[in-house]
């Protein structure tokens, strides 16, 4: 290990500054960079954890975890306890890739971050680290002179770079005397040296440069690099390193890394304190209904991302918490609500960036049927099937074992239906065995969405449901809720949610313990070419919708415009979603659901998380586009 040398100062020794270099750069293949997104374990696990501390001091902090530890949450009780915790996962990371590989690639970003560093500058880390194999970048930087007040790079300097003895050469600035296109330009010529030398790793998912460990902070808007809201930057999805000549917060002219750098890498420590940053950590992740998606919800790593709360940052979380401790007495005690929160908080979090990596190993292994992306304890699984027909088999069978299970349970099987295909999928249940096996008395019906026209109608949910499976099974017909088709759509919504709270109220249809809206046993839900599922349309306010039960639609952008529909709140509190998209029409957005990470704006079908497990039925050509 090196140690700390006096001699070796940063005010005598310039940071190395990256030029263009004369060498001929092979672009690395441009694979998937989504790949990597899709191996996340939405199964965590939550435990009380005690920091060991340099001081000896303990510090309690509340650790999130999935299980292979791949996501982490960490809320500790200060700042200070967080700057210990954060020195000592950056030392570890630092002795493990010093070792591996004889270099430590550091990403570092301006702002509160770098005070949050202030550990490692101190006993025992500035002896301890070997510096030497230091290598640091920034994430972003502010394209004014490096002695300039807002300079990320004089930032770091003074509050940690000049005080260990990383070489001057190690540190790569931004070229302060060119424009911000020039400086981007040139810092991205520098990492593709960088990875051609071997000192910066390449991700073979993405193609993008893998760094060992970014350090990032949040803005109080959500925004992490100079990656803001909203911006078009977001979606810049070939260029390593860009520039910003319109950023909302001064200065106005930066460079930053791109998203697919970003999540190429192999750790990201995400690093957030103060009050004013809990409303977006909360968004990020509770369960919110917020149709923006702030930046900071799409850092999604190929390796670990660790989020450094204080408690002020996770205040939301917690208040969070709080009422649900006081709302359900009924529950044991504060630490299982707690910890039933975090998960419902981990699951909406993480259940878009699902699965991909297990889907192609599956997807090789052969056979008809090719489960892919099952996490550890089977809550999101997706299958894909060579034919629509070996859809409509499976689907039978997944639909009857819940059938015989609730039957069983509670005594009745709460079945939501949506319109369009779907109805044509299920078509195996009225065939032997299940027609004549399936308890059907126990089955109440209902839809997801309807359609205000009379039931009669060709655009009727409810008809296209009757003519293709309810009039082939003995479901009483008093079990099956169809919309009151001579209300306005409004008066229909209204109808249909009384409805719903009497079958509450008579338990015959479950409430669920953790958010409050009823728990249907299944719902079995197809999805629009747009990502639609339910009446529930990209970009409408509807999506927003977290109060009501059920709601209407005047505008629906799929005709007819008049419709009814559950909201988000009702379809997440679903036990079991079998999600069933087969055929070329929605090729793409099965692709952007589950195979595309740095998606700005979510597909209505990413939302849909319900509490016990959501099964994606696929068929091949539906999924081709991921296979590729
Ligand atoms: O402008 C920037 O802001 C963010 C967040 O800064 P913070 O002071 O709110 O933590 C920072 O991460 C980024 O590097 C910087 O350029």
């Amino acid at each position: 290990m090196a140690t700390a040398s006096s001699s070796l100062t940063f005010s005598t020794s310039l940071p190395k500054f990256c030029r263009p270099y004369s060498i001929s750069i092979t672009p690395p293949p441009q694979v998937s960079v989504y790949f990597k997104k899709l191996s996340i374990s939405s199964s965590l696990k939550i435990s009380k954890r005690t920091t060991t501390r340099a001081s000896s001091m303990a510090s309690s902090g509340i650790t999130t975890i999935d299980q292979n530890n791949k996501k982490a949450v960490e809320v500790f009780d200060t700042e200070e306890d967080l700057a210990v915790s954060l020195a000592k996962y950056t030392a570890d990371l630092s002795d493990k890739f010093a070792k591996e590989r004889g270099a430590f690639t550091v990403v570092v970003s301006g702002g509160s971050l770098i005070k949050s560093l202030r550990k490692l500058v101190e006993a025992p880390y500035v002896d301890s680290i070997d510096w030497s194999k230091w290598q640091v970048f920034w994430v972003d930087e502010r394209v004014v002179p490096k002695d300039h007040p807002d300079s990320n790079y004089k930032l770091a300097f003074d509050g940690f770079l000049s005080k260990v003895p990383i070489p001057p050469g190690n540190v790569y600035a931004i070229n302060d005397a060119l424009s911000s296109e020039g400086a981007a330009d040139d810092y991205e010529t520098c990492l593709k040296h960088l990875v051609h030398t071997g000192v910066i790793n390449i991700s073979s998912l993405s193609g993008f440069p893998k760094f060992d460990l970014m350090l990032v902070g949040m803005g109080p808007d959500g925004h992490v690099a100079s990656l803001f809201p909203g911006h078009p930057l977001l979606k810049e999805n070939q260029k390593w390193v860009t520039h910003i000549t319109d950023s909302p917060k001064p200065p106005p002219e930066r460079i930053t890394f791109t998203f697919p750098v970003i999540n190429s890498s192999a750790h990201i420590a995400l690093v957030v304190c103060g009050a004013g940053k809990a409303s977006i950590v909360q968004t990020a992740l509770g369960k919110s209904q917020d149709s923006e998606v702030f930046p900071v919800q799409m850092v999604s790593p190929e390796g670990e991302l660790k989020w450094f709360l204080d408690k002020d940052a996770a205040s939301k979380l917690r208040e969070d918490s709080r009422l649900l401790a006081e709302n359900l007495p009924a529950l044991p005690q504060k630490r299982s609500i707690r910890t039933a929160y975090l998960q419902d908080c981990f699951c909406c979090y993480w259940h878009r960036v699902q699965l991909f990596k297990r889907f192609v190993c599956c997807c090789k292994a052969k056979s008809s049927s090719s489960s892919f992306m099952a996490d550890q304890n089977n809550k999101k699984v997706v299958k894909v099937y060579d034919t629509e027909q070996d859809v409509a088999v499976s689907l039978a069978k997944y639909v009857a074992d819940l059938s015989a299970k609730f039957a069983k349970e509670r005594g009745s099987f709460t079945v939501v239906l949506s319109g369009g295909y779907l109805i044509d999928n299920i078509r195996k249940l009225t065939e032997p065995p299940y027609v004549d096996s399936v308890e059907w008395s126990k089955w109440h019906v209902f839809w997801v969405d309807e359609r205000v026209v009379p039931r009669n109608h060709v655009d009727s949910n409810y008809k296209l449901a009757f003519d293709g499976f309810l009039s082939k099974v003995p479901i009483p017909a008093g079990q099956v809720y169809a919309i009151n088709d001579a209300l306005s759509a409004e008066g229909a919504a209204e109808d249909y949610q009384t409805v719903l709270k009497h079958l509450v109220d008579t338990g015959v249809l479950a409430k669920s313990s953790v958010t409050g809206f009823p728990k249907f046993d299944l719902m079995l839900l197809g999805m629009g070419p747009d990502g639609h599922v339910a009446s529930l349309f990209p970009g409408h306010p509807l999506l927003k919708e977290n109060v009501k039960w059920v709601t209407h639609i005047m505008d629906s952008p799929k005709l007819p415009p008049q419709r009814i529909t559950f909201t988000f709140p009702v379809i997440n509190s679903s036990a079991y979603i079998a999600m069933v998209v087969c055929g070329p029409g929605e090729v793409d957005a099965v692709y952007k659901a589950l195979g595309k990470t740095a998606n700005p704006e979510l597909l209505p079908v990413q939302r849909v998380t319900p509490e016990e497990e959501l099964r994606w039925f696929l068929d091949k050509v539906a999924a081709s586009k991921l296979q590729e």
